[in-house]
């Protein structure tokens, strides 16, 4: 093929989420440069399924706005295999997401940069991660009513995300704070403020004057969605392909010996289309953890082992494309309220309380519609087994990955959640938060509040490769979910401290019963069962084009340029080489804000 460069863009995004739409938004600010966005999905605009915050959950498995991955039988989960979900349309997974918003602590942000990424640290990050948003302080007297509290400098005040306490608090999440503290646990002012091991109430990306969910499409494409010509924005368009060149002539090896990459193939309406970058322009991959990935394998940019046995010629060998992918399980204990007039999430499974929340909705954006979850914490391991019980698994641990046959990446990396570990001040180890709602089905016209357990940091890490050259075969997402005895552990100790904080404090008045697992589960061995069995990913997966020194098993560079190649990035969940202790919207709005900059300054284009 030749393409007719004049044609051309100077930066074809492949996904609308959350990257994708903050990269189209900021490299379309200079109204000389053209971007083009190309987003599988739909637009989603006005949708109350998204944008109605008690409607969370609602569109999970409608494949309408969810991808509905699933991940390969996992032999140390009985061989179940763990729902995926993942957005599919403008705004990604953030406009099907649960709304929380946090930030990680300071020390694992410095610790990307050191596992050898130079420019990238905690303080440029919350610089970055603030210039995406725009905090509104709730009201002094509800403040002060609920126990809200915040560190105003740690917010943004003009950036493109809204976010907010959530207005409706459940009375089953009151006896929070004083229950927790009196296991020990001490008051966090702000968790994004740097430092997160405590207790807190969070924070949501919601509007707080329109009670409407902020994704990224909200955010950062709606505003000038007619505004820029300069940017084209396509739903419905499936990106089936990386154009890459056999011929040196179209394509050359050129600049350094690199490869280029000419442009996308892609489906729309039915039909096969092309789109093309302008000379020194750029495509970047935004469609998210397992789909970015997988259009480097379909290009042959991977793993030969992955990539020649099913017939891809080998464009660059790159054996960590797919490789160090590390996802976060939840798993829920949920105890029925005594007295099932607090009002829940729970009430929105009966048709006349959600009509009637529905209808206070609309006339006044009040009321359960626009409820949240607001209680958190997150603890530590000293926390879950005592100092001295902590130190010694830690010991242990710490000894197995020396002495062990491990390659010296992931050994690193490794080391990283050794020492966060033995610095519990700084860096925590399991959230856990109450969901004002039973986890899975409830019984209708009780009431429930779910104790959440959140493993922020398992030892276990796992794969995403192409198992067929056909791009609408979903590649085998393989986590290794239990792999690590550690994280076992972790989870057996999560659950009885969680049993032990809902018979703390206030929550003896509120709480009967425990229904999930139930106390018939007691043994080790049995509340593992419980966990390998009821447990569900957190959709936080990192991983799969990590941003890496190459011989380190990198993808991308600190650039975000995919290694061997001039003119192809990584912008998205993909390229993080390490979890964190935040759920990751916060966090990952500061990479794409990060990312924009360093594209802008960079001289492809
Ligand atoms: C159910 C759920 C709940 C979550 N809850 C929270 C939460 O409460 N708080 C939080 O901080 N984070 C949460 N997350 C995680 C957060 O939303 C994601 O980490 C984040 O959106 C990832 O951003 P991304 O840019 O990597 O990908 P995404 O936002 O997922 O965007 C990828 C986009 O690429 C598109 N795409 C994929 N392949 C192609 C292709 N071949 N061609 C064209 N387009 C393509 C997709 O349709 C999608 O729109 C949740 C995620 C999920 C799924």
């Amino acid at each position: 093929f030749a393409p007719d460069k004049s044609q051309g863009y100077d930066y074809i995004i492949v996904g609308g989420g959350l990257s994708g739409l903050t990269l189209a938004n900021r490299l379309s600010e200079n109204p000389g440069t053209s971007v083009l966005v190309l987003e599988a999905g739909s637009t989603h605009f006005d949708d109350p399924l998204i944008d109605i915050p008690g409607n969370v959950g609602m569109v999970l498995g409608n494949s309408s706005y969810d991808w509905n991955y699933v991940t390969v039988p996992q032999p140390y989960a009985n061989n179940r295999s763990f729902q995926y979900h993942r957005g599919k349309g403008l705004g990604g997974s953030t406009s099907i997401n649960y709304m929380v918003w946090n930030r990680p602590a300071i020390a694992e942000l410095d610790a990307i940069g050191g596992l050898g990424n130079p420019g990238w640290n905690a303080e440029d990050w919350f610089r970055y991660m603030r210039k995406s948003e725009t905090f509104t302080h709730p009201e002094p007297e509800f403040a002060a009513a609920n126990n809200l509290t915040f560190i105003p400098e740690a917010h943004g005040d003009s950036g493109p995300v809204h976010t907010s306490f959530p207005i409706f608090i459940s009375d089953a999440q009151k006896p929070w704070e004083p229950a927790l503290s009196e296991l020990g646990l001490l008051r966090v002012k702000d968790p994004l403020a740097g430092h997160n091991v405590g207790i807190w109430m969070g924070q949501s990306n919601v509007n707080n004057k329109t009670q409407k969910r902020f994704s990224s499409s909200e955010a950062y494409y709606r505003p000038i969605a007619n505004e820029r010509p300069n940017l084209t924005v396509w739903t419905s368009a499936f990106v089936t392909k990386i154009l890459v060149s056999d011929h040196q002539k179209e394509a050359p090896q050129s600049r350094e010996g690199l490869l280029s990459i000419p442009g996308v193939q892609y489906q729309k309406n039915g039909e096969t289309k092309y789109a093309y970058v302008k000379d020194r322009g750029e495509v970047i991959l935004s469609a998210g953890f397992g789909r970015s990935s997988q259009l480097l394998e379909l290009a042959g940019i991977g793993d030969p082992r992955i990539l020649e046995p099913l017939g891809i010629d080998v464009k660059i060998n790159l054996p960590g494309v797919g490789t160090g992918i590390i996802d976060q399980l939840l798993w829920g204990v949920s105890y029925e309220l005594k007295n099932s007039s607090i009002v829940t999430l729970d009430d929105i499974k009966i048709p006349e309380l959600k009509a009637a929340a529905l209808a206070e909705y609309d006339a006044n954006k009040t009321g359960l519609m626009t409820i949240g979850v607001t209680a958190y914490s997150l603890v530590t391991l000293d926390d879950l087994v005592g100092h001295r019980k902590a130190t010694e698994m830690i010991d242990i641990q710490a000894t197995k990955i020396s002495r062990g046959n491990f390659s010296q990446t992931q050994k690193e990396k490794w080391n990283v959640i050794i020492n966060g570990l033995r610095n519990p001040s700084e860096v925590g180890l399991v959230e856990i938060s109450g969901f004002p709602a039973f986890f899975t089905t409830a019984k209708i016209g009780k009431k429930y509040l779910t104790f959440l357990g959140h493993y922020q940091f398992p030892f276990s890490s796992g794969t995403v490769h192409i198992v067929s050259k056909d791009v609408n075969v979903q590649p085998a997402m393989d986590p290794h979910y239990f792999e690590d005895n550690f994280d076992s552990q972790v989870f057996i100790e999560s659950t009885k401290l969680i049993r032990k904080m809902a018979r703390a404090g206030g929550f003896a008045d509120v709480l009967g019963d425990e229904i999930d697992p139930g106390m018939r589960v007691q043994s080790d061995e049995e509340i593992l069962e419980y966990v390998k069995n009821f447990s569900a990913t957190a959709y936080h997966t990192v991983g799969s084009a990590q941003m890496l020194p190459r011989e380190k098993g990198g993808v991308v560079s600190p650039e975000l340029k995919v290694y061997g190649t001039n003119n192809l990035r990584v912008v998205d969940m993909s390229v993080l080489p390490l979890q964190f202790s935040s759920h990751p919207m916060g966090m990952l709005y500061g990479v794409a804000e990060k990312a924009a900059d360093i594209i802008k300054s960079s001289i492809s284009v």
